[in-house]
């Protein structure tokens, strides 16, 4: 069945109520969970999903969500404002949640749809669709089109893709702003557009690359000079799908890949925090996505939040429902006198707004920790990951406990194991390769480059700042009518201002070190010779061969001291060599092989955030190596001292 077509049918007098409490409790994050449906190899076996519901009208009412976890004896509830589950097709979500909001686009107040979730959870089913079952993007443009018909409106589209922090315009790169008119002429601009420019990639790879996309409907109306102005937009992104990098033990390739998807949504989950926090500092420069979004998301701009569900046992479900259900708990601070509260955010005064980004970081303590906290939100192990939240979120406050009485309802989702009869276990085996230098998209794919060479704070008087520079044939092009959305990077913060020596100098340096660590005797004290190996191999009763226990000391033998000061210099070369990390310029970085540009430009973002990132060598996973990676290229450092 069509799903446009059935979208009017299915607005049910119940489902009309919740239209209305949608509205009523549209607080600046709407918070939605969305169960997907099973694909044909899910079998039913138990429920892992337990969706409450407390209270039945209105703002009162409160959703929580709490999953089997068999990895976890913690049976923790997380809240969100409204769960779909799986028979509730895409149109009753566009009715309740999308549909309400359309009036405001056209009154100036900006709507963003943000679908966020692990792979394979329906983020794109929910967003995009397809031509058989319509997304939300399909459907919004085509009660749109119905809208502005005969009227003084237009309606214009861009559709543009994150890919590797790269964007990208999947329509005309010419003409930011695609004038629609028709849902045919739509469709097709959606769904050929959003495969026919995909990026290409360097190398051929198993799995499909992961990237965020982002569809903006533009309203337009002309202004007394008779130019069309956009007056409010519409966003629906379809984020990358979120997973633990070192859980799901990613090769080396998409390992970046995995780390810059991680970096954005945090970027993009401080900036939504900050938003709703009021804060008069929004962190937008952090990622390429956050720019993108940066004129639709503060002031009075509305938020939703769809969180993707799969059905079966996932962990990154679990901890996307984490990070989203601690966005509903924001409480908005007291605008300040100067921030324009009611307005959209122009992207020059956003930018002015953004000022710096080191200041950007000593913001209020309610802001979600960034940088090299990503891993802590979107990271590594399941503790650090959400340290920064942890207390939080095992507060028994924070979890909902009303007074009245809670209705168990529906869900009863199966149970598989993980990677039984589902994707995600094929999804996430990997094999070691070779340190891959930084990958990056073909040139000749229609890439926006937002970059720029000069200070940050001078973008606000600066118009021309604003121009995104697309790669393809060298053309520039200017960004969406109203849209300075995509503002410049600064890549003079990338460079180290205290500049290091070259690297010959630095592996020199190491290397005397070593020298002179071999030529000083270390002070261990040898223990004397124990003779109680001999007691132990002496039995009385039955001739056995004599056990051998690690209690030996061969400290005094040649070997035994040549091992304990050889792993004495090793301690100390592995330090040097981080200390070399945490201060090296970027082109001395470059000069590591298994560091190219993104990754030596990563790390020194690594080293603006907290100035000796790498405290030992664990700490270069986060650039995305993996362990045998970090090895190779501390031998290859090591093995440079003697040629
Ligand atoms: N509500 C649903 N009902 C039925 N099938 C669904 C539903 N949602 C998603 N699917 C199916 O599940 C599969 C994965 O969905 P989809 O591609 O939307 O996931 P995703 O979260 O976008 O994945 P990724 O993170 O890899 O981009 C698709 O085959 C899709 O058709």
């Amino acid at each position: 069945m069509d799903s446009r077509s059935s979208h009017t049918a299915s607005v049910t007098p119940s489902s009309r109520n919740q239209t209305k409490s949608c509205s009523k409790l549209g607080g600046k994050v709407r918070i939605v969970a969305r169960i997907r449906g099973f694909k044909d190899l899910e079998l039913a076996s138990e429920p892992v999903i337990h969706v409450c519901k407390s209270g039945d009208n209105g703002a009162l009412e409160k959703v929580t969500l709490s999953f089997d976890d068999q990895t976890s004896s913690r049976k923790n509830e997380y809240e969100v404002d409204c769960c779909y589950h799986q028979n509730e097709d895409t149109a009753l979500i566009f009715s309740r949640e999308v549909k309400p909001r359309i009036a405001k686009v056209f009154d100036g107040e900006s709507s963003t749809f943000i679908a966020f979730g692990a792979r394979g959870s329906g983020k794109t089913f929910t967003i995009q669709g397809s031509k058989e079952n319509s997304g939300l993007g399909m459907l919004v443009v085509d009660e749109i089109l119905k809208m502005v018909e005969g009227g003084k409106h237009a309606v214009a589209v861009s559709f543009y893709e994150v890919f590797q922090d790269h964007v990208y315009d999947l329509l005309d790169p010419k003409n930011p702003e695609v004038p629609v008119k028709s849902i045919l002429e739509f469709e097709k601009l959606y769904y050929i557009g959003s495969n026919s420019n995909k990026p290409k990639q360097k190398v051929a790879l198993e799995l499909p690359r992961r990237s965020h996309k982002a569809l903006m409907i533009h309203i337009l109306a002309c202004d007394e000079r008779q130019n069309p102005k956009c007056v409010g937009k519409m966003n629906f992104v379809d984020l990358a799908g979120y997973e633990n990098a070192k859980r799901n033990s990613i090769d080396g390739a998409n390992l970046v890949e995995g780390t810059l998807i991680n970096k954005s949504l945090n970027a993009l989950f401080n900036v939504i925090h900050a938003v709703s926090a009021n804060e008069s500092r929004v962190p937008y420069r952090e990622s390429k996505i956050t720019r993108v979004l940066q004129d639709s998301l503060g002031g009075n701009n509305h938020i939703s939040m769809f969180v993707c569900l799969n059905p079966l046992f996932c962990p990154d479900t679990i901890h996307a429902v984490t990070l989203a259900s601690r966005l509903k708990s924001i409480k908005p601070v007291a605008a300040k006198k100067q921030s324009n509260s009611s307005a959209p955010l122009s992207a020059n005064k956003a930018d002015s707004v953004v000022a710096s980004r080191s200041a950007a970081k000593k913001g209020p303590n309610s802001r979600l920790p960034s940088g090299k906290k990503t891993n802590e939100y979107f990271g590594d192990t399941n503790t650090k990951q959400a340290s920064g939240f942890k207390k939080k979120a095992n507060n028994p406050s924070k979890v909902v406990k009303s007074d009245i009485p809670k209705q168990k309802s529906t869900v009863v989702v199966p149970y598989v194991e993980e990677g039984k009869g589902s994707l995600d276990g094929a999804l996430f085996n990997s094999d070691e390769v070779d340190i891959a230098s930084d990958i990056v998209p073909c040139s000749n794919d229609k890439e926006i480059v937002v970059s720029d060479a000069t200070q940050e704070n001078s973008h606000a008087s600066n118009e021309e700042d604003a121009l995104v520079k697309v790669e393809d044939n060298c053309k520039e092009v200017t960004p969406p009518v109203d849209g300075d959305n995509i503002v410049k990077e600064d890549n003079t913060l990338l460079v180290n201002e205290t500049k290091s020596p070259p690297l010959s100098v630095r592996l020199k340096e190491l290397s005397m070190n070593l020298q002179s660590l071999c030529a000083t005797p270390l002070p261990i004290s040898m223990p004397p010779v124990a003779n109680t190996e001999i007691a132990n191999i002496v039995d009385t009763m039955e001739p056995k061969t004599p056990m051998v226990t690690n209690k030996m000391d061969f400290s005094n033998c040649p070997s035994g001291k040549f091992s304990k000061r050889s792993s004495g210099m090793k301690q100390s070369f592995v330090q040097e060599y981080l200390e070399f990390l945490n201060t090296a310029t970027k082109e001395d970085l470059k000069g590591i092989k298994g560091i190219g540009e993104k990754r030596a430009s990563y790390i020194l973002e690594l080293r603006e955030e907290s100035p000796q990132p790498f405290k030992d060598l664990d700490d270069l996973q986060e650039i995305g190596l993996s362990a045998k990676q970090v090895k190779r290229m501390v031998q290859n450092a090591a093995g440079g001292l003697f040629n």
